[in-house]
C-alpha cells in the first residue's frame, strides 16, 4: 500500500535518492568523549587578541580575508579515518596505539591520569636531589628530622614528594611569577606511604618559623621606637612609678597561623604527635583537636595563654568553632587539605569550602595533599583553582612492586561459598608464614597484625565475631566504637606504641570475645586482626602491617590503592589477598594485579 502511494508521486525517488545522499554525507551520529578534557581553554591568540569562533553555517563563507585553499587537496576517494581503522589492512598500516592493557578497568576509570613522559622527566629532576640539606630548609628544622621525627635511622634522604614539594612549596628555586599578594595553590599527589605528611609539614614549620622571626624582628623596632617616644616625653617627676605590665594574652592565643585539616580523629592524633615531635626542637605550638578530646581539651589548646602556631583538625570541628568564633581562621597563612579527595567530596566538601573561604583573607598558601586524585576532583580543580601547581610523584596511583596481591576463590572447595571460612583459613594460613616476612622491628616481629578490608561498616563486627569463633584475635573498627578506643586499636598497627594492648580491655558492645584457649580448641597466640572500611584507615600510617585482605573486592581502584597502601609503607613489603566469590569482578581483580606486577599506575 505504501509502496503504491509512492510510486504514484513524481518526486518519491528524487527525495528517497536525495535523503540517502544527506545521510551518507552526514558524518557518524554515534557520540563521541571529547579527548581534550584535560586541555585547558585559551582565552587569547599568542598576540594577545580574543580567539575568534569560527562561524560555520549557511554565511560561513562569506566575508573570508584569506583563501582558505588547502596545500595538498586529499584524493575525493580517499577513506576516511575510521574506514581506514575498520578495515584490516588500514589497521595493519595504522600506527599502533600503546596498549595498557587495562580493559575491564577501563568502564569504571576514576583516576585522572598522568602521562608516561611527564612521570618520566620528574623522574630526571628529582635524581639530582638526594638530601635535606638541599631543600632550602632552615638549619633547626632539617635537624629536627632526624632527631624526632626520624630517630634511629642512619641514613636519611627525602623521599620523591619531599624532594618535589618542600623546595617547591619554600620557593627554593624561586617560584612562578604570580599577582602581589595572590596566595599560591599547590597539589601534592603522591603514592601511599610515601612520606606526604612531612613533604607539607616540613615547609609549613619552616614558613611558620620565619614569619615569627620577622615579627619578631618588627616588634623589637616597634618596643624601640616607643621607649624612645616615652624617654623623650619623660615626666617632669623622676620619682614617679612606670605603669606595671598588662598580663595580656599572646597575640596568637585562638589565632594559629597554620590549619591542618584531615578527615578523621584517628589522623588528627597522628599528625599532631608528628608536628609535636618537630615543636620539641623547633620551637612552636601544634594543638591538634577532634571529637576524640573532651570541649575543655579542645578549648584549653586553642586557647592556650601562651599562644598556638598550627592546628590540626577535622573540618567538622573547625568549621563549628569557626563558626562561633570567626576570628580562630583571621590570622591562618598556611591551610593543608590532606585527603583532599575526601574533604573536597560531596559529604565534606561543604565545610572545607566553608573554612577556606573563611581563612582566604589572610592565607598565602593553600596546599592540597591526597594519594588518589579521582577524575571529579581533577576537574574540580581545573575549575575552582586554576593557578595550582601540581606536585605529582612518578610513582603516582601505582601499587609498589614490592607489595604482591594473591586471590582466594572463595567459590572453590573447601568454602564454597563462605567467604568468612576463607577470610579464617587465610589468616591462619598466614600465622604459619616464618617471621622474617615480618616488617616490625625484633621485638614485635613474632606477633603479625593483619587488616581486613571489606565494603560495608555492618559487615566488620558480623567478620570479626566469626574470625574469633575460630580463634582469633580479631576486633572490629567501625564509626561506633569509641574515638578513643579506635585511636588505641590502631596505635598496635602503627607500630608505635607496642605496649598498649587494646585486646585486653573489654570488647566493644554487641562484639565477641577472644579468650585464648576457651573459644575453641585451636588458638592463634601470633596474630592480631582488625576488621574495618577504608573510612576510618585513611593515611594511617601502619608500618606494622604486612598483610591485608580484602574481603570484598573494592568498588574501585582508588579503595584498591588506599587498602593495599597500609602495607608495603615507605619500602617495606607487603601482602594483599583478595577473596572472590559469586558476584565479584574477577576481571577487575586480574587487571589490578596484573598492573602491579607491572609496576603500571592504575585507572
Ligand atoms: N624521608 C624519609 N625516610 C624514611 N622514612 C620516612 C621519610 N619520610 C617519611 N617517612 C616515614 O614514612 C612513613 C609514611 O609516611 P606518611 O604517613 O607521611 O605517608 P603518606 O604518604 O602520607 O601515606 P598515606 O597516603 O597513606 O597517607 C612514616 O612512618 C614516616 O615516618
Amino acid at each position: 500500500m505504501i509502496r503504491a502511494s509512492s510510486q504514484a508521486c513524481p518526486f518519491s525517488s528524487w527525495t528517497q535518492a536525495r535523503s540517502v545522499a544527506l545521510l551518507q554525507k552526514r558524518k557518524p551520529s554515534r557520540m563521541e568523549l571529547s579527548h581534550r578534557v584535560a586541555q585547558s581553554t585559551p582565552k587569547q591568540t599568542s598576540s594577545g587578541k580574543p580567539v575568534k569562533r569560527k562561524t560555520n553555517g549557511p554565511f560561513g563563507a562569506l566575508n573570508q580575508t584569506s583563501a582558505n585553499i588547502r596545500p595538498n587537496q586529499e584524493p575525493y576517494n580517499k577513506r576516511s579515518q575510521p574506514e581506514v581503522k575498520r578495515s584490516t589492512r588500514g589497521r595493519e598500516s595504522a600506527p599502533k596505539k600503546q596498549r595498557d592493557g587495562y580493559h575491564a578497568l577501563k568502564m569504571q576509570r576514576a583516576l585522572g591520569s598522568v602521562s608516561y613522559g611527564h612521570r618520566t622527566a620528574i623522574k630526571r629532576t628529582l635524581a639530582g636531589i638526594d638530601s635535606f640539606g638541599l631543600l632550602g630548609l632552615s638549619k633547626s628544622v632539617q635537624d629536627s628530622i632526624t632527631s624526632q621525627a626520624l630517630p634511629g635511622l642512619k641514613e636519611i634522604t627525602p623521599t620523591a614528594v619531599q624532594r618535589l614539594a618542600i623546595p617547591a612549596i619554600l620557593g627554593t628555586y624561586g617560584r612562578p611569577r604570580q599577582k602581589s599578594g595572590q596566595m599560591e595553590q599547590f597539589l601534592l599527589a603522591a603514592e601511599t606511604g610515601s612520606g606526604k605528611t612531612m613533604a607539607y609539614l616540613l615547609p609549613v614549620i619552616d614558613a611558620i618559623k620565619r614569619a615569627e622571626a620577622v615579627e619578631a624582628e618588627e616588634e623589637a623596632q616597634e618596643k624601640g621606637r616607643e621607649q624612645a617616644e616615652r624617654e623623650k616625653n619623660a615626666p617632669a617627676n623622676m620619682y614617679e612609678l612606670p605603669s606595671p605590665p598588662v598580663d595580656a594574652p599572646h597575640p596568637s592565643t585562638g589565632r594559629p597561623r597554620a590549619v591542618i585539616l584531615v578527615p578523621t580523629a584517628e589522623l588528627v592524633a597522628q599528625v599532631g604527635s608528628l608536628a609535636k615531635a618537630f615543636s620539641h626542637t623547633v620551637k612552636f605550638k601544634a594543638s591538634p583537636i577532634s571529637a576524640a578530646y573532651s570541649p575543655t581539651v579542645i578549648r584549653n589548646r586553642l586557647f592556650s595563654p601562651s599562644g598556638i602556631d598550627i592546628v590540626i583538625s577535622t573540618p567538622h570541628l573547625l568549621a563549628s568553632i569557626a563558626e562561633s568564633d570567626p576570628n580562630v581562621l583571621s590570622r591562618v597563612s598556611h591551610l593543608v587539605v590532606d585527603e583532599a579527595d575526601s574533604l573536597l567530596d560531596r559529604s565534606f566538601s561543604p565545610l572545607t569550602s566553608e573554612i577556606l573561604d573563611k581563612a582566604t583573607p589572610s592565607l598565602k598558601q593553600l596546599i592540597l595533599c591526597s594519594a588518589t586524585i579521582p577524575k571529579s576532583l581533577d576537574s574540580f580543580l581545573r575549575n575552582r583553582f586554576p593557578d595550582l601547581r601540581r606536585l605529582v610523584t612518578p610513582n603516582l596511583h601505582a601499587i609498589p612492586r614490592r607489595v604482591q596481591l594473591g586471590v582466594v576463590d572463595a567459590d572453590k572447595e573447601p568454602y564454597r561459598g563462605n567467604k568468612n571460612l576463607a577470610c579464617a583459613e587465610t589468616i591462619w594460613n598466614i600465622s604459619k608464614l616464618p617471621d622474617e616476612y615480618e616488617n616490625f622491628e625484633a621485638e614485635h616481629a613474632s606477633m603479625k597484625r593483619v587488616i581486613v578490608f571489606v565494603n560495608e561498616r555492618e559487615k566488620t563486627v558480623e567478620v570479626a565475631d566469626y574470625l574469633v569463633t575460630k580463634g582469633i584475635d580479631a576486633v572490629a573498627l567501625n564509626r561506633d566504637a569509641e574515638k578513643e578506643r579506635h585511636t588505641k586499636l590502631l596505635a598496635e598497627f602503627k607500630g608505635a606504641q607496642p605496649n598498649i594492648s587494646p585486646y585486653n580491655e573489654p570488647p566493644a558492645p554487641g562484639t565477641a570475645t577472644f579468650t585464648p584457649g576457651v573459644m575453641g580448641k585451636r588458638r592463634l597466640a601470633n596474630v592480631k586482626v582488625l576488621v574495618m572500611t577504608d573510612l576510618g584507615s585513611r593515611g594511617i600510617d601502619t608500618t606494622a602491617v604486612k598483610h591485608v585482605i580484602l574481603y570484598d573486592v573494592p568498588h574501585t581502584t582508588i579503595d584498591f590503592i588506599h587498602r593495599l597502601g597500609r602495607t608495603g609503607r615507605m619500602g617495606r613489603r607487603g601482602r594483599g589477598v583478595v577473596l572472590v566469590g559469586k558476584g565479584d569482578r574477577r576481571d577487575v581483580v586480574k587487571e589490578v594485579r596484573e598492573g602491579m606486577f607491572k609496576g603500571q599506575a592504575l585507572i
